[in-house]
């Protein structure tokens, strides 16, 4: 199987009183993909994860896994832990209409390189489905060389890679040459994605594209048609809303903004994430308009 175009990581909106916004999480889900989002990935970072109950991960599950359902797109699943065995119950519990799972190196433990390789090979043996290896060293404070990342890549049941180096550096692109055509690579810096998929990528996951969803595909579709002064031309103006959005910590401001343009009913977060400044939710409105 390999992923491409643009997949969609849902933020979880919530209520005034700050429970899970059911509707609207449902009304969202089918917004993106009628805008253009080839697939949708819940509960990944930007969906808050970690703040949610087990009941409200369920239940948030639910629903994408309907809509996806109903409209037949890829459903990718976020699955993190902070160990190798409690990442494996977690995958063996994944909900059957998952299409992948989406897995970062657990956080805070910093294994060696070949750790890493043992972590995803033992969980390939424990996933009922294809896994998206979610590479972020500034989260994971893991960084990967092009070596492990090819590594990975070669593990039967890893399907791709969410890359989010941080920045177009020696190991993205010696990996980036150097990968099975099997293996695919979804952008997942929302500041590199337009470099990244000028390299190669054949699709991403960005949480800039909640906003401007139907320019998001279309970049991904312009770079994958070779298309590359109008897919250039679309990426620098894209980078310029990312750093709005991302002006300060994920997903704060595209919440703000989603609460502004009346699409879910309350830009709040839950702590330790503080709702966007004025400031922030002012500029990235104006860039997303
Ligand atoms: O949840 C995700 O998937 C994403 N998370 C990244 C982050 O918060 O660092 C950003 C990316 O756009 C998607």
């Amino acid at each position: 199987m390999t992923f491409t175009g643009l997949h969609l990581p849902l933020i979880t909106p919530f209520t005034t009183t700050g429970a899970l916004a059911e509707d609207a999480l449902e009304r969202l889900a089918h917004t993106v993909v009628d805008d253009g989002a080839d697939g949708i990935v819940a509960l990944g970072t930007t969906a808050e994860a970690s703040s949610l109950t087990a009941d409200e991960r369920a239940r948030v599950l639910e629903i994408c896994a309907a809509v996806c359902a109903e409209r037949a797109v890829p459903l990718t699943v976020g699955v993190e832990s902070a160990s190798t065995a409690s990442t494996a119950e977690a995958l063996a519990a994944l909900d059957r209409r998952a299409t992948a799972a989406l897995v970062p190196v657990p956080a805070f433990v910093r294994p060696s390189e070949e750790g890493v390789i043992a972590h995803f090979t033992a969980l390939t043996a424990a996933a009922p489905v294809p896994l998206i290896i979610y590479h972020i060293p500034y989260r994971t404070a893991r960084p990967l060389s092009a070596g492990t990342l090819l590594s990975l890549a070669a593990i039967p049941g890893v399907a791709g890679f969410k890359h989010a180096a941080g920045g177009i550096d020696d190991a993205t692109i010696t990996f980036m040459a150097d990968r099975p055509d099997r293996t695919a690579v979804l952008a997942g810096d929302d500041r590199f994605a337009s470099p990244l998929l000028a390299l190669g990528a054949s699709g991403a996951i960005l949480a800039s594209a909640h906003l401007a969803t139907a320019r998001f595909a279309r970049l991904v579709a312009l770079w994958r048609a070779g298309q590359a002064d109008a897919a250039r031309a679309l990426g620098h103006r894209l980078a310029a809303l990312s750093d709005a959005l991302f002006a300060e910590p994920n997903p704060v401001v595209i919440k703000a903004v989603l609460a502004e343009q009346g699409r879910i009913p309350s830009r709040a977060v839950r702590l330790p994430l503080l709702p966007a400044t004025p400031e922030a939710t002012g500029t990235a409105l104006q860039r997303a308009s």
